[in-house]
Parts: C-alpha cells; structure tokens; sequence
C-alpha cells in the first residue's frame, strides 16, 4: 500500500498531456480477441486496470509485442480458451472491472466464456443484468453459480436481433456489440450508450471488417459479418483526466495548459466548469486554464441554485462529479451536486468537511457545497482514497489546502492516473510517495 504525502498551498504552472483514456482502452484491448490478424493500438495508458486486462489479453494466448512507451501489437491468432478454468483466471480478472469486457468477445469468437464478478470501484450497487440480457437476446444461455461466484455464458449460434437496453449502460453496449458483429443476421440496439469511448470503439471494429451504422447515436446497427481483420487504434485524451486538471487549476489558483485535450471530444465538460465560474482558453487542440484567484458559481437563469447532475452521455459523465464538487469549496456560492448514477460516491464528502469545506451531504446521491470564496484555506490532514475520482478530489483538496496531507490507498488513483505524482511534481506541487 501507498501514501502520498502533499504540501499543500503551493501554485502549480506548466503544461500537461493527458494520457490515452483507460475507459475507451479497456474496450479496445477487449476488442483485439475478435480477430486472429495482428492489430496495433497507441495511446495505451500505462495505469493498473489497463495492465491487468492486457496481462489477462496475454494469458488467453495472445501475442502481446510492446512497440513503444504507450504503443502495442495484439496477435489473437489462437486463444487458449482452458485458461478460463484456472484459479489464476478467476484472482485476475476478479481485480478488475473492465475484465467484463472480454465476454462480448469471447462469445463471438468462441461461442463460450465466463467471468467471475469483476472488481472496479465500491461506488454502489453495479449490475450487470444489461450485459446478460443483451447476450441472451443474441441467443446466449446464461447462468450464475453462487458457489464459485461465476458467470458462464453459452453462445453456440448467436443470432442478430432488435433489442431495446434497459439501460445505456456503456460497457454493456460495448461488450453486445462485439458479441454481435460475428453473429448471423442483423442486431439493433435501441438506448444504446453512445460515449466517445464507444463511437471509438465502433469506428475500430468499422476498420476490422465490421458494419455498424448509428455511431454516435442511441440507435445501433450491426449487420454480422463472417470474420474481422487487423487494424491500426489510436486511444483518445481521456476526458476524466482533462477535467480533473481543469479543477486542480481552478482549486489552486495555477495557470495550467492542458495539452491535446481532444476538445471536439468532451461535449459538455468545459461548460460545466465554465458554469463553475472557471475561466477556459481553448487554442486549437490545448485548453489554457489561467490563475484566478477568485470564480464565481452561476446560478439558473431563475436566479435558483444551480444544479449539477450526471446522465448518459452526451449527458455529464458521473465520473467527474467529485471533481466538480472539490472545485466548488473554494468558489463564491452554491451549488447542489446530485449524482444520480451511483449510491456510494458522494460519501467522501466527510473527508473534505474535516478539512474545513461547506458542504451538506442530503442523501447518498446528493451534495450541497457552499463555496468559501478563498475567506479560509482548507486545512491539509490524514485520509485514505475510497474509489478513484473521489481520490483524485481528495488530492486536489490537498493540493490546495494550508499544511500537510497524506493520502492512503493510492492504489485506487494508480488505477486511473498514469504516474500521477511525477506528472504533478512536474508542474511544481511538492508531493512524495511513501511506500510502506
Ligand atoms: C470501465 C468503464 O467504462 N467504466 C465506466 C462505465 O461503467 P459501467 O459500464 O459499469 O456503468 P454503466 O453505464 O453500466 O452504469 C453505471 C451506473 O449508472 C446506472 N445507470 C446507467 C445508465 C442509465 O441510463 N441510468 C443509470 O442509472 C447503472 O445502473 C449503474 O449503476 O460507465 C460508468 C457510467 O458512465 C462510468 O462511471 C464508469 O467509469
Ligand atoms: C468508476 C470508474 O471506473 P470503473 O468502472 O473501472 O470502476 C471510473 O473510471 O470513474
């Protein structure tokens, strides 16, 4: 277990790239057990969870050649499917959530998989009933053994059908999809999720041999297609880091140029930050957020507390709003933070009130922060990171704060940001890991 020990108080400056987007890379590196022909991805973020789905890629039997710092070659010529019945199968792929991702996949290729209950963030209830049902649309029979804690899944003959999702759940449109391109006839998702990391990904598997129309909408279709071929993927900036330095700036007054932030491709996240009373330059591909030493919340055009909430996308990701609810403790006004998606994410909140910040937790899915306006310093102290956005706040938190902090269980962070106290030493904070 890691720590990182923050000296609070200190003005950032410089530029900063942000790394490959590990939501869009768990999809892909899934993907490349659809073909048996070499495909080259770049951009591939170096963080824990993508590590271990390349790992776990690897010991399915592909080829895995690294070309460069952030590019690799996937060869799944024959995958060794008998890998699945290992205990190593069942501890690796149970570390992680985007391990889900490797069904969709199997299933078309091989007509079998399972899976055990993938790990991920303990944000509140995370089902998976999108995923199996969508399978057992396509003709999958499924099955869930409470004694081993597996899910197995049978597709001999996957058949394409017109399916309405109960939700958009963005990895379960992801894996339905690739267990559809290979499967007989022609699939329609209605309420599919359509992230950037999905249209991503369909443009992908476009490229491989495959023909889905609808990218970008909620509406896919996909007509199956015998077999894919290779291909060339490159990831985009991951717009989860790309908010979380615009907040870092604003929090700790830096004037701070996020380079290559892949603009055309947040929808509304510079707007969200903008509403947050944060200054935003963007000149051409890079976003220059510069020092303020004061912003000021908007309010509805009413005059009414503004309201900031989480949807599928092109909604505002659910994934930055403990980034938002951390920028808003040093601005002047309120703002009530409602996150609709998951139960368990706003709990950290505690953390924050006991370095000093206005904040008033109303239930689990919401949160009103009543911003100080600079008039106190947070004050830095020990805690520990329960899911990775709340703990990339918490270090923000401390990053602006009087004094010293300690962030336990940075672990959760590593899973989701490549390197990130050298990134940040880089732009001048003083911070330290201690590995203990
Ligand atoms: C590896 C990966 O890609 N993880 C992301 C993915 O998780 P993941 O794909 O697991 O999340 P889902 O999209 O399935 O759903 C997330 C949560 O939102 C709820 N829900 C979803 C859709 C909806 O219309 N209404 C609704 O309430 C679900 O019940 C669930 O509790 O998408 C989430 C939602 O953007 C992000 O937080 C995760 O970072
Ligand atoms: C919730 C997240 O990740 P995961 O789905 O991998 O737990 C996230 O990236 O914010």
């Amino acid at each position: 277990m890691s720590s990182l020990k923050i000296q609070g108080g200190v003005k950032l400056q410089g530029e900063i790239i942000p790394q490959g987007a590990k939501n869009e890379a768990l999809q892909i590196i899934a993907a490349v057990l659809l073909s048996p022909e070499p495909i080259t991805i770049n951009k591939i973020p170096n963080i824990r969870d993508v590590n271990k789905l390349i790992e776990l890629v690897g010991d399915l039997g592909a080829k895995v050649e690294k070309l460069g710092e952030e590019s690799y070659r996937f060869t799944a010529k024959d995958l060794d499917v008998a890998f699945l019945e290992t205990d190593e199968f069942k501890t690796k792929a149970a570390s992680l959530r985007g391990s889900i991702m490797i069904l969709g996949p199997l299933l078309a290729r091989y007509g079998y998989a399972k899976i055990p209950r993938p790990g991920g963030d303990k944000i509140g209830r995370r089902r998976l009933d999108t995923h199996f049902i969508g399978f057992e649309k396509l003709g999958a029979k499924f099955n869930y053994s409470k004694k081993d804690a597996f899910y197995k899944i049978d597709a001999s003959n996957l058949q394409g059908c017109y399916m309405h999702l109960d939700e958009a759940s963005v990895t379960g449109t992801a894996n339905i999809l690739m267990a559809s391109v290979l499967a007989k006839g022609t699939t329609t998702i209605y309420n599919a999720a359509c992230e950037p990391y999905i249209q991503q990904l369909c443009k992908m598997l476009n490229r491989m041999g495959a023909k889905i129309s609808g990218i970008g909408s909620n509406l896919l279709q996909i007509e199956g297609v015998e077999k894919l071929g290779g291909t060339e993927h490159t990831m985009l900036p991951d717009m989860i880091e790309v908010g979380s330095f615009i907040g870092m700036a604003a929090m700790t007054q830096s004037a701070i140029t996020i380079k290559g932030a892949g603009v055309e491709h947040l929808g509304l996240i510079p707007d969200i930050f903008r509403r947050l009373g944060i200054q935003l330059e963007i000149k051409g591909d890079d976003i220059h957020v510069p020092a303020q030493e004061r912003y000021e919340i908007d309010t509805f055009i009413d005059g009414s507390i503004l309201t900031i909430a989480d949807a599928p996308w092109p909604g505002f990701t659910p994934d930055l709003l403990s980034i938002v609810l951390v920028t808003a403790i040093q601005a002047k006004g309120t703002v009530l933070v409602h996150q609709k998606m998951f139960e368990s994410r706003l709990f950290f909140v505690d953390k924050l009130i006991d370095m000093g910040a206005q904040i008033i937790l109303c239930d689990p899915h919401r949160a009103t922060v009543i911003g100080m306006d600079r008039k106190q310093p947070l004050k830095g102290i020990k805690m520990s990171s329960p899911d990775i956005r709340a703990g990339v706040s918490l270090l923000i938190a401390a990053l602006s704060a009087e004094g010293e902090s300690i962030i336990s269980n940075v672990e959760q962070i590593d899973r989701g940001y490549q390197n990130i106290d050298a990134r940040l030493k880089a732009l001048g904070a003083q911070i330290e890991r201690i590995e203990q």
